[in-house]
Order: structure tokens, then sequence, then C-alpha cells
């Protein structure tokens, strides 16, 4: 029998220390059923108690993939289905409350591909994560009343815009526009951003494995050609201008993002070298698309590439290469639809 000073000693530690677990307790699935509210603590202090991970290890001499390109020369990932664990890129970039911000502009008679667009990157983009869809169009009127619905954390948010008569002017301002909104409100609300054409639709997974600082696409037409058949602005008077024997790859005019500071960086390069192509009465022979290639090839090479898996095109069916195809520009009839 224990004298009863010890035992109302030994009762009080007992509280005392079963207090104490049970705070632990709380804290501990606190963090496991909240990751994202913790998150910030958890990167702070450098503690983490999320759930064990098991995945296979990668084979240092078994690469995943061995018929395509998965790095460029200055080291950036390529990515293609196969190369990436989306599990561990989700759990690295949930840690981080990752938000992020989709650009697509609906100009004139592009409005009718915006419905299908929102509703088909609601399947598919981003899942799971905060995403502010910041449509830029100059009839805001109409395109609210297409009954477009998001769900959770997901927001659309319509930028009233000027159009332009050509077609070519509307596609390149896109530069401008962007760049203006990132400063007023992107870099505020977001932390990436990712620049897409609205004549388009998503039809597989597009998630976090694309950010990273700054990213551009392989365009589907080009990514098996050589230099000579790129078609860069070849004129040296142009700001766009790439001679035959310079060239990494030939990136899509209509696919690209990264960090909102990179983008603006990014956009306002762009707007600049127009305008002052412009003022040089020349203009790059694709648009905004010449002007991105010559900025990726000379000024900020892409820290990660997307394979033609993340664009391609309605009309050229599939290739043995692909195992998705998440992303594809639609069949339109442009001399109708620009004019
Ligand atoms: C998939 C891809 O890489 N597409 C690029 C390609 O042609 P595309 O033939 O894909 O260009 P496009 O006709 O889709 O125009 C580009 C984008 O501008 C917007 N738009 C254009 C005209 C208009 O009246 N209203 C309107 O909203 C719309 O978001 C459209 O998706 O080359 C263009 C420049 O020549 C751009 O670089 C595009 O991004
Ligand atoms: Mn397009």
């Amino acid at each position: 029998m224990w004298p009863e000073k010890c035992q109302f000693r030994f009762g009080k530690k007992s509280l005392l220390f079963s207090s104490l677990a049970v705070a632990v307790l709380v804290v501990l699935s606190w963090y496991s059923y909240f990751p994202e509210t913790s998150s910030n603590w958890h990167s702070r202090y450098g503690f983490s108690c999320k759930a064990k991970m098991v995945y296979p290890k990668s084979e240092t001499l078994k690469p995943p993939r061995t018929n395509v390109l998965s790095v460029s020369p200055w080291l950036a990932p390529i990515v293609w289905e196969g190369n990436f664990n989306i599990d561990i890129l989700n759990e690295l970039f949930r840690q981080e409350n990752v938000r992020i911000g989709l650009t697509v502009f609906a100009i004139k008679k592009y409005i009718r591909f915006l419905k299908t667009f929102i509703e088909t990157a609601e399947k598919f983009f981003m899942v799971g994560y905060p995403v502010n869809y910041y449509i830029f169009t100059d009839l805001v009127g109409n395109v609210t009343n297409f009954n477009m619905t998001v769900g959770p954390r997901k927001q659309l948010i319509f930028l009233e815009v000027p159009s332009y008569e050509r077609w070519e002017d509307v596609t390149m301002r896109r530069m401008q526009m962007i760049r203006d909104f990132t400063k007023q409100r992107f870099a505020s609300e977001v932390d990436y951003l990712v620049c897409l054409d609205v004549d388009m639709i998503f039809q597989d997974h597009v998630g976090v494995e694309i950010l990273s600082d700054v990213f551009g696409t392989l365009h589907p037409a080009f990514f098996v050609k050589g230099r000579d058949k790129f078609t860069y602005e070849r004129r040296p008077e142009s700001q766009a201008y790439i001679p035959e024997d310079e060239g990494d790859f030939y990136y899509a005019g209509g696919y690209f993002g990264g960090k909102v500071e990179e983008v603006y960086k990014l956009t306002n390069h762009c707007h600049h070298a127009m305008l002052t192509d412009k003022a040089n009465n020349i203009e790059a022979i694709w648009h905004d698309e010449s002007y991105l290639n010559n900025y990726f090839l000379y000024y900020k090479k892409p820290t990660k590439i997307l394979s033609p898996e993340y664009l391609w095109n309605e009309r050229d069916g599939t290739a043995f290469y692909l195992r998705k195809i998440r992303f594809i520009a639609l069949h339109k009839n442009m001399d109708e639809v620009r004019t």
C-alpha cells in the first residue's frame, strides 16, 4: 500500500500527464485532419506529422520513360505521364497552400467556347485546389448569362476589357492585359498563373505537376521537327527574330504560366517587344507566339516544359508516345470565328 501522500502526488501527476497527452492528441489530429490550415505552421517550424507515404523507389538506371526527352539541356523537366508521382507533388504543393489563377480570353465570337472550357476545367484542372478563373471579355453581360457554376474554392471572375478589330491584335494584346491585371490584382490573389487559349477543352488530369517558376508548352505541330521547320520570326528587324541556327523548342502561344512575378516579367517583355515592332511597322509572323518564343530562348528559359499531352489538336488523333491527352484545341472555322 502506498502512503497517502504518495497516492495524492501520483494522482496529480497522472492527471497532468493525461491532460498533456490529450492535448498532444488533439493537436496531432487537428494537423492530420486539416493539413491545409496547418501547413504554414509545419513549414515554419519544420515539423511534420503527415501520414506515411509509400511509393516505389526510383530506379537510377531504369528511367520510367525511355522514348521521350524528359529533361532539357538546362535541366528543366519535361512533363510526361509516367515521369511524376502526383501524390508526392500534391503533398508538396498543399504544404504551400498554393492558389492558382487561370487566365482566359473570350472576346467577340470566341465567347462561344467559354462554357465548355470552364465545364471541362472543373472536371480536370487543379482538382482540389483553389482556382480563380479570370475571364477577360468584352461581353460581360453575355457571358454572365451562360449559367456556369463552379465548385468550392473555385471562383469565376469576369474582367471587362476592350476588344480589337483585328484578331491579331486581340491575341497579341493579351500580353498587355495580363500584365496590367497582374500588378492590379493577381499578385495579391494567387501564387501561380496559367494562361490559356479558350478554343480548347480539358479531357484528362492537369494538376500541380505543371507548376514552376515559369513554364512553356511544346507546340504539338513542331516538337519532332528540326529548327529549320520552326516558324520563328526570321526577319532581323523584328524584336521576335531568331536566326535559323538557334532555338531550343517551338513553344505554343496558347499555354504558358508560372509564378505571378514571372508572368509579369514575361508579359511585360513581350508587350514592349510588340510595341517596338509596331512603331517600326513590323508584326511578328505568329504574333504573341513569336515574341514568346524569343523570350523563352534569350531572356528566360522555362524552368519546366509541358509535353504535347498538355496541348494537342483535336484532329491529330493519338500517337504512341502519348499516354494521356489532357487538353485539346478544338477545330474551328478560322475565317468565320475571327471576323
Ligand atoms: C494553341 C495555341 O498555341 N494557339 C496560339 C496560336 O493560334 P490559334 O489559332 O490557336 O489562335 P486563336 O484563334 O485561338 O486566338 C488566340 C486566343 O485569343 C483569344 N481571341 C482571339 C480572337 C478573338 O476574336 N477573340 C478571342 O477571344 C482567344 O482566347 C483565343 O483562344 O497562335 C496565336 C497567335 O497567332 C496565339 O499565340 C495562340 O495562343
Ligand atoms: Mn487557339
